[in-house]
């Protein structure tokens, strides 16, 4: 007899008669059929490992234990590699992200940094011989690195980092020092208690000249005992907002000395007399950090569609209130207001994905030409990575938090997984740049642009103005041009700020400090732009069924109209949007809510993501959400006896004293 599968009578119904193929969505979104077949095998082979199950729910251990458990697990996912059908650098891009590595390694793995910077930091910055002493080593796990850069006093302003690396050519080796407390490095993820090694980035000194900061490749602890080397000052930093099991280190440097040949040294070098050779461009030795928001990019999109799942499936199984009187009470997904909170999330996943998808083109092309010289897309990559890692993770937390809210109560459990997916797209706006810090960033890219008419693929449009009359036409296409005399707009008003600041006898440091506001907004239009350009030229292109094509415009249209709601001022101030195109888009807007809305669940459900990966009783696809919320209450150590010993101890002399 087979058993029959539960599933929940409301799910069941929003999955009957899909006008579209899910499939086909699931093919696009992982970017082929061989690649979702991949995935999931992937997916079977790993999570059907009984060892990497957890026990007890990681909430209910310690600090330490929960380190200890994921530590355990990430090393026994790691001896699975080599019989992974996914190959193994497959394995480890879903290992170490959103995805399949969050249903095993629930707080963060701890040894994330080893692959995510410490391998491409040994690739991006090392020489060819460089790269054959460690890389080998580093892919065989004989050495676990992290990325050190980030110290108590300094993260954002790389200039005023204060670890000193000082050459020696008597014996051909830098000097580490970390000459105050401020100097210790913060931050670094797996630095706490994995890493046997570091790419510590140090100002270096020689010739009494300091020539910036400058990574170098440091050993920390014994390879065997684990102990730390002496001068090594070593530790763990201690709990944080989410992502507990990353053991985020300190680290300070007593006169350690390491050899001439530990600064990694593709870009520049010190010659053994001490000589300094300058690089190509003083920017490279950031690149490591480029690589991070590029895929940072791609890991907050994966973590919203987890959300928006989750959110999504429970508003279709909650019923709450009363609609129309006298009827049964509705599914909370019916209510207009909980569409306005779930369809523009929902509709973000794509676009983001699309965008983050052009960017990781960017980036490649750009790290090709680089090997061969060449500079030029250097300034466009680092602008767009910057202005997408900021717009992607900011509207991705608030996205989240959104999710969380339309759950109601259950959603503030923590077994209802939005506050581990919190953690962990909110660290995304601060670590890889504080999100303000880049958008200046962009704000100055854009603004060199407009103003000496040179630059990029991604800002052309500040260069070649579009002509002909502005009138305002709401079709996608239309849109995107509102959106681009919105950027240029917002660009041109903080250039006049900037201009009037001198005016008015500022120097041009205080009068950009002085425009930052303004330089900001246009910051975030810019990154708008891309990213509805994105998403309507990447439908435009696409070989999709009709049916899909027509589910995905709509959500394109929902998004786009979305944001110019949210931030109307801009456009009346930059696109000639007139009172009634605002009412236009208005009552376009909740027309497409309710044709979106009976495909919620279809479209979460082409995600593909296995409960495992959801990791919430909220979210499961069976919408078993209440028996399940009861199981896991059942997982409460308050709840293995009926009396707890505390009531012995402080409650029942309380309740007796009579006070
Ligand atoms: C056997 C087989 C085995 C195979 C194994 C293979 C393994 C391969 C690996 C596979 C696995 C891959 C993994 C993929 C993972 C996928 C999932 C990923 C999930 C990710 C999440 C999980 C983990 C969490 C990790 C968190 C880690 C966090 C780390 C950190 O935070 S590190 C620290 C980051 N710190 C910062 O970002 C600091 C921010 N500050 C700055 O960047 C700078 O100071 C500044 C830019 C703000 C200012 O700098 P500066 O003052 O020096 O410069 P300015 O004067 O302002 O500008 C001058 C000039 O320079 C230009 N410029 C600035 N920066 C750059 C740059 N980066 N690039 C280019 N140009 C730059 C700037 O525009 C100015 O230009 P101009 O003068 O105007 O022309
Ligand atoms: C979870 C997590 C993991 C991390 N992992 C690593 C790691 O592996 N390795 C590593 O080296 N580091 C790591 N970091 C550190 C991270 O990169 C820094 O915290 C980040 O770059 C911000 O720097 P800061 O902390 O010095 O913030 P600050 O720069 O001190 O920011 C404080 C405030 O000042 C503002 N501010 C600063 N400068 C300016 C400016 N020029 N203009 C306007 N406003 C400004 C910011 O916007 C912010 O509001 C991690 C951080 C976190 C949270």
């Amino acid at each position: 007899m087979t058993k029959e599968i539960y599933e929940n009578p409301d799910l069941k119904k929003e999955r009957q008669n899909c006008p579209f193929n899910k499939e086909e969505i699931t093919n696009f979104l992982d970017g082929g059929k061989e690649k979702t077949t991949e995935r999931r095998q992937l997916e079977t082979y790993i999570l059907s490992d009984e060892q990497l199950k957890d026990a007890v729910p990681m909430e209910y251990l310690s600090h330490a234990d929960k380190y200890a458990e994921e530590l355990r697990k990430s090393c026994l996912l790691m001896h699975k590699l080599a019989d992974s059908p996914a190959g193994q650098v497959q394995t480890l891009r879903a290992l170490m992200g959103a995805g399949l590595g969050s249903a095993i390694l629930k707080e963060g793995n701890p040894i994330a940094l080893h692959y995510v910077m410490f391998i491409p930091a040994l690739m991006g910055q090392g020489t060819v011989e460089q790269q054959a002493k460690w890389l080998e080593k580093a892919y065989n796990l004989n050495i676990i690195g992290t990325y050190a850069q980030t110290e108590l006093g300094h993260g954002t302003f790389l200039r005023g980092l204060e670890t000193k690396a000082t050459y020696d050519p008597v014996t051909k080796e830098f000097v580490l020092e970390s000459p105050s407390l401020t100097a210790y490095k913060w931050w670094p993820g797996s630095l706490g208690k994995t890493a046997n090694y570091a790419v510590v980035m140090a100002q270096l000194y020689t010739k009494g000249k300091c020539e910036g900061i400058h990574p170098f490749m440091v050993q920390l602890r014994d390879e065997e005992t684990h102990e730390p080397l002496p001068g090594i000052l070593v530790g763990e930093i201690g709990p944080k907002l989410g992502m507990n099991t990353n053991d985020n280190g300190y680290l300070g440097f007593d006169k350690v000395r390491i050899p001439r040949e530990q600064l990694l040294m593709k870009h520049s070098q010190v010659l053994e007399d001490g000589t300094y050779v300058k690089p190509t461009n003083s920017k490279l030795s950031y690149g490591t950090m480029v690589f991070v928001r590029v895929v940072v990019c791609q890991d907050v999109t994966v973590n919203l569609r987890k959300a928006v799942t989750i959110a999504t499936r429970y508003s279709c199984v909650r019923r709450q209130s009363e609609l129309k009187p006298g009827d049964r009470e509705p599914q909370v997904m019916d209510y207009q207001a909980q569409q306005h909170k779930l369809l523009p999330p929902l509709a973000a996943t794509f676009g983001f994905q699309l965008a983050a998808d052009h960017l990781w083109n960017l980036y490649n092309t750009a790290n090709n030409s680089m090997e061969q010289g060449d500079m030029e897309l250097l300034p466009d990559l680092h602008g767009l990575s910057c202005a997408l890692k900021a717009l992607c993770s900011s509207e991705a937390a608030n996205f989240v938090e959104t999710c969380r809210q339309s759950c109601g109560g259950h959603g503030y459990m923590s077994c209802s997984n939005f506050p581990r997916i919190y953690g962990q797209v909110t660290a995304a706006i601060t670590y890889e740049g504080e999100n303000t810090v880049l958008w200046l960033q962009v704000a100055r890219y854009l603004v060199k642009t407009r103003k000496e008419k040179s630059g990029g693929l991604s800002v052309k449009y500040l260069i070649d103005e579009e002509k002909g009359p502005r009138t305002v036409d709401t079709t996608p296409e239309g849109i995107v041009k509102l959106y681009r005399r919105v950027a240029v707009g917002l660009v041109d008003i903080a250039i006049a700020e900037l201009e009037n600041n001198s005016r008015k006898g500022y120097a041009p440091h205080d009068a950009w400090n002085h425009a930052a506001v303004h330089l900001i907004k246009a910051a975030q239009a810019h990154a708008r732009l891309f990213v509805v350009e994105s998403f309507v030229d990447s439908l435009k292109g696409s070989r999709l069924s009709a049916p899909v094509r027509a589910i995905l415009s709509q959500l394109c249209e929902l998004f786009i109209i979305y944001w110019i709601l949210d931030r109307s001022g801009d456009f009346f101030l930059c696109a000639n949007l007139k009172k009634e195109d605002l009412l236009q888009l208005n009552s376009k807007y909740v027309q497409l809510l309710a044709a979106i809305r009976p495909q919620a669940v279809n479209i979460v459900d082409s995600f593909d993501l296995r409960d495992e990966i959801l990791g919430s009783p909220l979210g499961c696809w069976d919408g078993n959400v209440y028996q399940r919320l009861f199981d896991e209450a059942a997982k409460s150590p308050l709840n293995q006896k009926n009396v707890h010993e505390s009531f012995h101890k402080y409650l029942k002399p309380l309740l007796k004293s009579n006070l």
